[in-house]
């Protein structure tokens, strides 16, 4: 599949201990590092593209016991301080989260060796989507046609290079995965799989519910499920990231909310890719016990 963005001039990344990060992020690190944690800060953490909007909107839901108007005070961008984010003159992650009153509920996409100290010496609790690795390689190749701060993908065949060799920001997905998965059960983290909550979302709401120490019931919860669809969260201009502007995220390329499925990248990877993609996969992955499923 030849599919290229149009050229342009986009900012390239920066690496801080080889993990490749968008530069103005690198710029600020040592801000981010810094960063002071409280003990009841509650941590959301992906992979880019993993559902990490819709993980936001289902804690923001259980955190408002569904009531569905004070989802809708501020855009989701706005809602949960992105640890990373640094884009001056505006308030760093950083600044947003200082600014925020106890408990704090707080996002990153940082790989367990990079997050600032402070979160593991508070021993906050930490809620970790995973999605498969070949549907998040084809999320995150069409978020970076649209999103005018990453580097340009090039086209499908390009960007499976770039993407399995680890040089997209953020780092290798296997990277990422493999170390949030080996520390599950020395710290409080909740794992969660994408795929599990498309296809029993009551259930992983359930469990988010219970992770947050809440109690909601049943009629609520249906509610919740109901909200956080993909085609709700598509049509609501508070979660679709519609407000962003196109300098940003250039949503006539490819909507934030493209298909919201599991598998896409059947209709993308080769005979070929799919192959020499799962090779990779078997050494990378080898000796984890991690399990995905790569389509419903
Ligand atoms: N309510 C929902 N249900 C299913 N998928 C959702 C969703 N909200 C967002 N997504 C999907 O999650 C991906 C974005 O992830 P993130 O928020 O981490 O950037 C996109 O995947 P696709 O590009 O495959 O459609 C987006 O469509
Ligand atoms: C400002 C809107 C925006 C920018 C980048 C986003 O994605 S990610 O958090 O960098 O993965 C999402 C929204």
């Amino acid at each position: 599949m030849a599919l290229a963005t149009a050229a342009g001039t986009r900012p390239p990344l920066r690496e801080v201990a080889g993990v490749p990060l968008p530069a103005t992020t690198v710029d600020n690190w040592s801000q981010i590092q810094g960063f002071e944690a409280q003990p009841d800060d509650l941590l959301i953490c992906t992979y880019p593209k993993s559902g990490t909007t819709w993980i936001q909107e289902i804690v923001d839901m259980i955190e408002q016991g569904g009531d569905v108007e004070r989802c809708q005070r501020v855009t989701i961008q706005h809602r949960h301080p992105f640890l990373e984010w640094a884009r001056p003159p505006q308030p760093s992650g950083v600044d947003r989260a200082a600014a925020m009153p106890s408990p704090r509920v707080l996002r990153t996409h940082l790989p367990t060796q990079l997050l600032p100290p402070s979160f593991w010496e508070n021993n906050c609790k930490f809620l970790y989507v995973a999605r498969n690795a070949k549907d998040c390689m084809v999320s995150y190749f069409h978020f970076q046609r649209m999103n005018q701060t990453l580097p340009d993908p090039g086209t499908w065949e390009e960007y499976f290079e770039t993407s399995v060799s680890g040089k997209v920001a953020w780092g290798s997905w296997f990277e990422h995965v493999k170390g949030w998965w080996e520390i599950r059960k020395k710290f409080q983290v909740l794992f969660l799989f994408y795929e599990d909550i498309k296809r029993n979302p009551k259930q992983e709401i359930q469990k988010v519910m219970q992770f947050m120490g809440k109690n909601l019931d049943g009629p609520v919860l249906d509610r919740i499920v109901q909200e956080t669809s993909f085609e709700k969260m598509k049509a609501n201009p508070m979660t679709n990231h519609s407000s962003a502007p196109k300098w940003i995220l250039d949503q006539s390329i490819s909507p934030f909310m493209r298909k919201g499925t599991v598998g896409d990248w059947k209709n993308h990877f080769t005979v070929a890719q799919k192959e020499r993609f799962d090779e990779i996969y078997k050494q990378k992955m080898e000796g984890t016990s991690i399990h995905f499923c790569t389509e419903l």
